[in-house]
């Protein structure tokens, strides 16, 4: 029997699906793909206000409990922290390149757009980090697929926007990047350009999927996401996070790096850590705190201001 892949009707969605399908035919397996409408889909709302990232999950994980499906395909980076019950993330294949991508007017780069510039992204980790640039660049927040945010640059609605080089990459857009952005000036989100193959905890096909999984790509996304897990970012704070395998004097070691922003880009900290490869929650755990020592908590979730102190009135 065919194994049931279930996946957004999105062109990327389809797409990184249809990789994975491809992953397991090689490997001798039936795979039929079952399109599946999420939340995230048919509303066009804000992210933020339609609960977040996890709208485009929720709608596949509920079809996997249900059995109408044996694996999902996610963008990593749209899937919540928190570990879903009777569910597993049973790969997470090579991940493409995480950096983020600037498609800008007449070829430009970010130095070479002049200040008051519009640039259209509904993120507002990347919003956090180009206000900290402090270039003088406009955001305006926008949404819609892949296409329809380079369209916003063509039509002269945008001066340029940004994007997830690896959506690109596997969409065969990289012609429209005039500029990739290096982690020191925008750091990806957690998990960007990793994909998680997700099945029922308990299935047999857990063992198979296994194949398909990377054990760098793994430990990486794995820092980075307990980073934004202890930093309570949820899914629509200002946090990027870039983990990488690197070599130095000592060996192989996880290098981490994060940025964690105000939504108003009134402040940002970034900060780094390294640490043993095999062991990527503590590195990431160990980052959180260091944000937060030095002052993370109040970025996320700006203190709200004392009560001022009331008079008690004497009883009566
Ligand atoms: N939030 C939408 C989303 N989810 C995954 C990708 C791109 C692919 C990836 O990051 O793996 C994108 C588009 C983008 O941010 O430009």
């Amino acid at each position: 029997m065919a194994l049931r892949l279930g996946t957004r009707r999105s062109t990327l969605a389809t797409t990184q699906s249809g990789l994975v399908a491809d992953r397991l035919r090689a490997l001798g397996h039936q795979v039929e793909l079952v399109e599946i409408t999420t939340e995230g889909d048919v509303n066009t709302g804000p992210l933020a206000s339609i609960g977040g990232t996890g709208v485009f999950a929720s709608a596949i994980r509920a079809a996997l409990l249900a059995g109408e499906i044996d694996l999902a395909v996610h963008s990593l980076k749209d899937l919540p922290v928190a570990p879903h019950a009777g569910l597993v993330v049973a790969a997470i294949p090579p991940r493409e390149d995480p950096r983020d991508a600037l498609v800008a007017r007449d070829g430009h780069t970010l130095g070479e757009l002049p200040a008051g510039s519009v640039i259209g992204t509904g993120s507002p980790r990347r919003a956090a980090q180009l206000e900290a640039l402090g270039l003088g660049l406009e955001i305006t927040a926008i949404r819609g697929n892949v296409d329809t945010r380079i369209r916003h640059v063509h039509d002269g609605r945008c001066d340029a926007v940004v994007l997830a080089r690896a959506g690109l990459a596997r969409l065969g857009r990289t012609d429209e990047v005039t500029e990739t952005l290096d982690p020191l000036v925008m750091l990806p989100a957690a998990g960007q350009g990793a994909l998680a193959v997700e099945c029922r905890e308990d299935d047999p096909v857990r063992e198979l999927l296994a194949q398909l999984d990377d054990a760098d790509t793994r430990a990486c996304v794995t820092a980075e996401r307990e980073l934004l897990s202890v930093l309570e970012a949820g899914c629509t704070a200002p946090l990027g996070a870039l983990a990488e395998v690197v070599e130095d004097l000592d060996g192989v070691e996880l290098s981490l790096r994060a940025f964690v922003g105000a939504p108003d880009g009134s402040g940002s900290l970034r900060r780094s850590l390294t640490g043993p490869v095999d062991d990527p929650r503590s590195l990431g755990a160990r980052l959180a705190r260091l944000l937060l020592e030095d002052g993370a908590a109040d970025l996320v979730s700006p203190p709200v201001s004392p009560p001022r102190p009331t008079i008690q009135e004497p009883p009566a």
